[in-house]
């Protein structure tokens, strides 16, 4: 079976989680464009969305789903969003499409993240298969870059990529990560970074992963 299929029967899974008159958190990419499809036909029954991207926030207008900003609104009962990998402990790399700071403030936001992937993201150690993104201011980039080198990282730069904050993303390559929580904090704590690709502080609460044999879902 095709990713893309696999991708689409983990967003369709994700609608029964909608709940009647709610603002729902959208994070962004390839999945959750197909989540936003599938929320498109049940538009009626949400009060509208609240989302991390301006590329997912144009799909939602375009589908007819009103978005509401993130200063409007207190808390969101679930948060659907993807990832680039993620562990057994539900903790993630996000920010394969340089989304990864709104898809924080967003996923701070809500009670539940449910996390949708396709069974390829599945790994058992973080880093093991996709570079690490750090959002960075751009005026940082050369000494942030130098301290990832000496945590043992690989940092490339992302040529031509701003994000809907105008900074830059550094990938780390080589960059297994033993310990998600510390190394979330202790990245943050470099002067420059906005934030990292680690999930783990505030992780998913529910996996709906997209397998061959259909929806699994991961409590
Ligand atoms: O973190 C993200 C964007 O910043 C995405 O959720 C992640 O890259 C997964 O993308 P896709 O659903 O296209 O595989």
């Amino acid at each position: 079976m095709d990713q893309l299929t696999m991708k689409k029967m983990a967003a369709e899974a994700a609608l029964q989680y909608v709940k009647a008159d709610s603002i729902v958190g959208v994070g962004s990419g390839s999945t959750v464009n197909c989540f936003i499809e599938a929320l498109a036909t049940i538009k009626d029954k949400i009060k509208g969305a609240v989302t991390a991207s301006k590329a997912s926030e144009k799909l939602l207008k375009e589908q007819g789903i009103e978005v509401f900003s993130t200063n409007d609104v207190s808390s969101l009962d679930i948060y659907v969003d993807g990832a680039d990998e993620i562990n057994p402990q539900k903790m993630m790399i996000k920010g394969g499409g340089a989304a990864l700071t709104r898809e924080k403030i967003v996923a701070a936001l809500a009670k539940t993240f449910i996390c949708i992937v396709d069974s390829s993201k599945q790994v058992d150690v973080l880093g093991s298969t996709f570079a690490l993104p750090i959002e960075v201011i751009p005026m940082a980039r050369s000494q942030v870059a130098r301290k990832l080198v000496a945590l043992g990282g690989s940092p490339e730069y992302r040529e031509g990529v701003i994000t809907d904050n105008g900074n830059v993303i550094l990938d780390i390559y080589n960059f297994k990560i033993m310990n998600p929580v510390e190394m979330e904090k202790e990245l943050n704590n470099i002067a420059g970074v906005v934030t990292n690709g680690i999930f783990a502080l505030r992780g998913a609460d529910i996996i709906i992963v997209g397998t061959p044999n259909g929806a699994k879902i991961i409590k």
